[in-house]
């Protein structure tokens, strides 16, 4: 079933001063960069809105045999420079509206890093851990069947998010596959190496993360070994840039999970605290000297602060108590509209989710490569293919930032509406 998009965001939009849905602030920040490019109103207004989104009913038999119904979603925002791409999301909170925003994030995020997809995000509106393994593979299945019409190597290319990892998409591919009869490793990325998966796509958006944020220090004239950082969220993004930026010489204060923070001003040793992956929920038992909420984390005077968990964190309400000079936005979305003018006016920079965690889909990118030709490549080829690509991209977002005297954000959606509208315009598609 295919569902048209959420009609009251409109009036939100208008009523509400610091929108905080991921389709809002999305709408807002594609707007506001607009006026920097030399795009067509049209192309813009279509931009604002997904192509399609499919909303289906999953149902799951529990393992004390009675029945559940979750919502799933796959929204698909633009593919004019490729197939559509982006993770799958298991939380309570993800709805239609969060996956279209989230969808619109994809559509510039592959377009910075000039690799030939555009955007789409989907998900399931659950709690993955109130799921046994086994009630995970079948919701994973049985969402994989719901939604196999638009999904496929050439037209729509899942991947993990929040709440999904390696095995999720093993199942996904392993479902469409068994339907479609034959291996199509290539229908979502992320997957285990064994089966078609790349090496380094687990660690690729911390990594990209942790790259960014030495470019930027860097940028800002320090010196990295001098440099003091935070994270927020210890999984697949937050603990792969901490611990990156650890061995790199920075020095990680403090690092949180769902419940809280811990706190080192000398330096935490990031190995040795267990990331999500290895045991979720486990960072506040790592021994440190202090421990301070997922709020006060935000606000602690470091030099660097990265944001790597859920969305919306930064606000109109703390943008004024951020003390870090430089925030590398790991997450999807983690600052609002309104937050984003605060910090600019106080000389923050903001690098955004767009660039930094780009890492991710740069690295599903190789690999839908790797798995169409039927190749693996080294750990070695995927990290030194992965560093050229980012440094690339923050190359042509800096030079925007340099020329235009623009934020990074703004930068980064010049440099990726700029390529959306020439392929736009050379296909001839309208609008
Ligand atoms: N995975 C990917 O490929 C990519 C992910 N992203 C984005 O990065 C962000 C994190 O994703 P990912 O690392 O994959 O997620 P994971 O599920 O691997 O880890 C999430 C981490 O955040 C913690 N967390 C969850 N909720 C909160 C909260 N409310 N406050 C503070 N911490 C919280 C979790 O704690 P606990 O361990 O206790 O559950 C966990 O440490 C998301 O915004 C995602 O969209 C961006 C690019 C690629
Ligand atoms: O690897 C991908 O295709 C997408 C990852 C993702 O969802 C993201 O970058 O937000």
């Amino acid at each position: 079933m295919s569902s048209t998009p959420p009609t009251q965001t409109a009036d939100a939009e208008s009523a509400d001063d610091e929108p905080n849905s991921a389709l809002l602030t999305a709408r807002r920040q594609l707007e506001r960069a607009a006026a920097h490019v030399d795009v067509d109103a049209g192309v813009v207004e279509r931009l604002k809105h997904p192509t399609k989104v499919q909303r289906v009913s999953v149902p799951l038999e529990r393992d004390d045999g009675s029945v559940e119904v979750f919502t799933g979603y796959r929204a698909q925002h633009d593919d004019v420079r490729g197939p559509y791409k982006g993770g799958l999301r298991y939380h309570p909170a993800v709805t239609a509206e969060e996956c279209i925003g989230l969808s619109m994030w994809m559509t510039w995020k592959c377009a910075v890093m000039d690799i030939p997809f555009g955007g789409g995000k989907g998900g399931i509106a659950v709690d993955p851990k109130s799921l046994s393994e086994a009630e995970t593979e079948r919701l994973t299945r049985r969402f994989a069947e719901e939604i196999r019409d638009v999904v496929g190597p050439k037209q729509d290319v899942p991947a993990p998010d929040m709440g999904t990892d390696a095995q999720t998409m093993a199942w996904f591919m392993d479902a469409y596959s068994m339907q479609q009869g034959e291996t199509t490793p290539g229908v979502v990325t992320g997957k285990p190496p064994v089966v078609g998966g790349s090496y380094g796509r687990e660690e690729a958006p911390g990594r990209s993360t942790a790259i960014i944020a030495r470019e930027a220090i860097e940028y800002d004239d320090r010196d990295l070994a001098e440099t003091t950082v935070a994270v927020q969220g210890f999984g697949s993004v937050g603990a792969n840039a901490a611990r990156l930026l650890d061995d790199w010489g920075a020095t990680v204060v403090a690092v949180s999970d769902v419940n809280g923070a811990i706190y080192d001003p000398d330096g935490l040793d990031t190995h040795a605290i267990p990331t999500h992956e290895e045991e979720p929920e486990a960072v506040l038992e790592h021994d440190a000297p202090e421990t301070v909420t997922n709020e006060e984390i935000l606000e602690l005077e470091v030099d660097v602060l990265i944001p790597a968990a859920v969305g919306n964190v930064i606000t109109a309400d703390n943008a004024d108590a951020i003390e870090a000079e430089i925030v590398v936005e790991g997450a999807n979305g983690p600052t609002t509209f309104a937050a984003d003018a605060i910090l600019e006016e106080r000389g923050v920079s903001v690098i955004p989710d767009i660039l930094a965690n780009a890492g991710g889909v740069t690295v599903s990118y190789f690999e839908w490569l790797q798995d169409i030709n039927r190749r693996q490549w080294s750990l070695e080829r995927v990290n030194e293919e992965l560093e050229t690509k980012m440094l690339a991209a923050w190359a042509d977002v800096r030079e925007q930032v340099e020329a235009k005297d623009l934020t990074w954000r703004d930068a980064a959606y010049v440099v990726a509406l700029s390529r959306i509208a020439e392929a736009k315009a050379v296909r001839g598609l309208w609008p």
